[in-house]
């Protein structure tokens, strides 16, 4: 009788496996509108608030990458509502453009920075000429694309020579009871959270998955740099449950 919920819940978790195999762009889009009104609610409640500590960390470091540089462009890629793309608005002079494939997402962006540019379309194929870019930014987003290596690829094809990309990821500790302690939350807890505010309690299936099935580490430096990528680093954040990649073109 009390296990009555459970084929469903059985359920979710291999249609959350199926999509991280195929990543199919339709279904990526439909679950990131489906999640969309409460995103960002239970992106803070999740994460504690360090979100956006982690979009911050990354701004302060394209800041420092663009101290020559006076009025830079700087795209953010996989945007979501915006976040990312208004801490990096902050640089001064910057002028950001940001894209999602998301129209739910999107209007929800649009509405709280109204001075940023959000457009529809998606990573594989970036509707900018080469060169256009100082900086291309990427929040939580790289861990869907369909095709990671083209959506690397044209990361590097926009930016300038010289110029950088910066991707955060969420990150799975290294250190043994960190990582225990760290499934446990992400697995068991986390859905079972969500599932009480958000439509979709099948993204939060996905999202564990889609995590520890990701490159980390070395093995997205490898990837940064088999995209074109001169140099590729990483920093792990808050006891390496967040990353960021740095990459230079
Ligand atoms: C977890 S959210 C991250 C949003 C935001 N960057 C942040 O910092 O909170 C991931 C976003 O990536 C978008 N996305 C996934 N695959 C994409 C692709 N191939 N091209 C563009 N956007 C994509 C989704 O629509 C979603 O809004």
């Amino acid at each position: 009788m009390v296990k009555k919920a459970e084929p469903m819940a059985n359920q979710s978790k291999e249609n959350a496996k199926s999509l991280n195999r195929t990543k199919s762009r339709a279904s990526i889009q439909q679950m990131f509108d489906e999640v969309a009104p409460t995103y960002d609610f239970l992106n803070h409640l999740l994460s504690l608030g360090i979100d956006n500590y982690w979009r911050a960390n990354a701004t302060g470091r394209a800041k420092k990458l663009l101290q020559n540089t006076p009025l830079p462009r700087i795209l953010d890629v996989a945007t979501g509502t915006g976040d990312l793309a208004a801490s990096m608005a902050k640089i001064a002079g910057a002028k950001v453009t940001a894209l999602d494939l998301s129209p739910e997402m999107l209007v929800l962006a649009r509405k709280k920075y109204p001075d940023i540019t959000f457009l529809e379309g998606y990573a594989e194929k970036l509707p900018f000429n080469d060169a256009s870019f100082d900086i291309v930014s990427a929040g939580f987003g790289v861990r869907n694309f369909e095709d990671l290596e083209k959506g690397m690829q044209e990361f590097h094809r926009v930016l300038k020579p010289g110029g950088h990309t910066l991707i955060i990821e969420p990150m799975i500790p290294r250190n043994d009871v960190m990582k225990k302690l760290y499934l446990i939350y992400f697995k068991k807890v986390l859905p079972k959270i969500a599932g009480l505010f958000s439509k979709s309690t099948f993204a939060y299936d996905y999202l564990p998955h889609s995590v520890e099935k990701f490159p980390q580490a070395e093995a997205f430096t490898a990837i940064l740099k088999k995209a074109g990528f001169s140099k590729a680093d990483y920093f792990p954040m808050t006891f390496e449950t967040s990353i960021l990649y740095v990459a230079q073109k």
